[in-house]
């Protein structure tokens, strides 16, 4: 097992081991502060919220609600229904199986979430508990990440993360240590990557919605857009599951507290943002000023899906005829890089596409506050370091043939900006 031993982290990212223990703190601190600001009537980002109570962080009905999604998320997902696909080839040549089957558990899911409202769940508890139960999605994080690590001490040394194996027990605890967690068949980075996350995303925008609508009688314009957004983000991220296994988060990147809190806090309860800013300050949208955000909407998700889509369709089989025709260059490796179609338009034409769409979910909240914005900014900035970290790792794996791509396709995310 020793030649597979995963080397020690030598670059360390965000900071180091100061960085990470900062971040640790302070995104759980961003998220209160972002979600206590949005719920006042003024929602500025400049008045200084008040301070949690205990009883908020950490609230033993919230607490339980959280687990109850968790343990109904993880069932769904162990039942016998979808396909069982391999993962990429780990270091000591062997491949996990992953069982893909996010598109019916969202389907049994909804037909859940239909049959509680038939029966008169009032959904828009979770407006009224928000607070509550992002603190108790942050307090499981914390406990699942340091379990995590605990766990990954006594994992063998091939199955550690390349980029969380520094020996610093903050940085790796932060970064992950262990690559693929699982118990027994159960991944547990490849469960939360997707499903409670992005599936509590949508149900947290559903009860805005429903908020609103036992506010005011019925949902706004601007809702039913931010709602229909970010629906047909979430579904088609669960129905493209299978991609999900060559992304960064599941290939390098460890199961730790910046993907357990990154999935399963501060997806549902930041990137919902806009549906609860438009509750409590509701914004008047005109049909014309609503049809030209569609379309920025429809071209960003255009842009986004037709690029990530070449790209799979590429690594899979790069005979296949949708992509045979498209330019190469070849690399050392044996695999080649596109050169032409989207991928010679910008080194990262699927960020462009999601920050077009980032702007279409902000737009509808009307231009009056900064807070709706955050997730565009907050975005940018995190695809945008995002690249940076892809493109050392493709120097590392590419070399020659990564600075030849460069020199012909110059611009990385914003064609003639940057
Ligand atoms: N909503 C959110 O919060 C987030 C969304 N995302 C989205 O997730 C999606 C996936 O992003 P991510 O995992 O970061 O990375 P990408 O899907 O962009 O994958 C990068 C990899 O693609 C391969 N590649 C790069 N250039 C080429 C080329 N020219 N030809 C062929 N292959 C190439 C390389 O891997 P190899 O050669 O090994 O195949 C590289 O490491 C994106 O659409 C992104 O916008 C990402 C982060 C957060
Ligand atoms: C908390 C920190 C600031 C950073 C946390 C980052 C995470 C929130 C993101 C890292 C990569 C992600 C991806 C998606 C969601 C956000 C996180 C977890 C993704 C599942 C969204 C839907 C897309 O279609 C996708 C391609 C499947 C995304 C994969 C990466």
């Amino acid at each position: 097992m020793d030649r597979y031993r995963v080397p020690r982290t030598k670059e360390m990212e965000f900071g180091g081991a100061l960085g990470t223990a900062a971040l640790t703190l302070l995104l759980p601190g961003a998220m209160w502060y972002l979600l206590t600001a949005c719920g006042t009537k003024e929602a500025s980002v400049l008045q200084v919220p008040p301070v949690p109570t205990p009883r908020t962080l950490a609230n033993p009905q919230a607490l339980l609600l959280v687990l109850a999604w968790l343990g109904l998320q993880a069932a769904l997902h162990m039942l016998p229904m979808g396909k069982v696909t391999e993962g990429i080839i780990l270091r000591d040549k062997t491949r996990l199986q992953y069982r893909v089957n996010a598109f019916q558990v969202l389907g049994l899911t909804a037909l859940g979430v239909g049959a509680g409202l038939a029966a008169g769940l009032r959904l828009s508890f979770i407006h009224d508990h928000l607070l509550e139960l992002a603190g108790a999605a942050t307090l499981v994080s914390f406990g699942l990440s340091l379990l995590l690590y605990l766990k990954a001490l006594l994992a063998s040394e091939a199955a550690l993360a390349p980029g969380g194996n520094s020996g610093n027990p903050i940085y790796d605890f932060f970064m992950g240590h262990e690559l693929n967690p699982r118990v027994g068949s159960f991944d547990l980075k490849y469960f939360c990557e997707l499903r409670p996350g992005l599936i509590g995303w949508a149900l947290v925008n559903l009860a805005m919605l429903l908020k609103e609508t036992e506010l005011r009688g019925s949902p706004s314009l601007a809702m039913v857009l931010v709602n229909a957004f970010q629906l047909l983000y979430v579904v088609d991220a669960l129905w493209n599951e299978e991609a999900v296994l060559t992304t960064m988060d599941i290939v390098h990147d460890g199961f730790g507290f910046m993907l357990v809190f990154g999935d399963l806090a501060w997806v549902p309860f930041t990137y919902s943002l806009q549906a609860y800013f438009l509750v409590g300050h509701p914004q008047h949208l005109g049909l014309p000023a609503a049809v030209a955000i569609l379309l920025l909407n429809g071209l960003g998700y255009y842009i986004f899906r037709s690029a990530n889509s070449q790209k799979n369709t590429f690594r899979r089989n790069p005979n296949d005829p949708r992509v045979a025709g498209l330019k190469t260059i070849p690399t050392a490796t044996g695999r080649r890089l596109l050169a032409s179609g989207w991928w010679g338009f910008v080194r990262h034409p699927n960020y462009l596409g999601d920050i077009i769409m980032a702007l279409a979910w902000s737009l509808p909240c009307g231009l009056t506050h900064v807070l709706p914005y955050f997730y565009v900014i907050y975005f940018t900035m995190l695809l945008i370091h995002r690249e940076a970290r892809d493109e050392r790792q493709c120097l590392r794996k590419y070399g020659l043939a990564w600075e030849e791509y460069c020199r012909q396709v110059p611009y990385r995310i914003f064609p003639y900006l940057y």
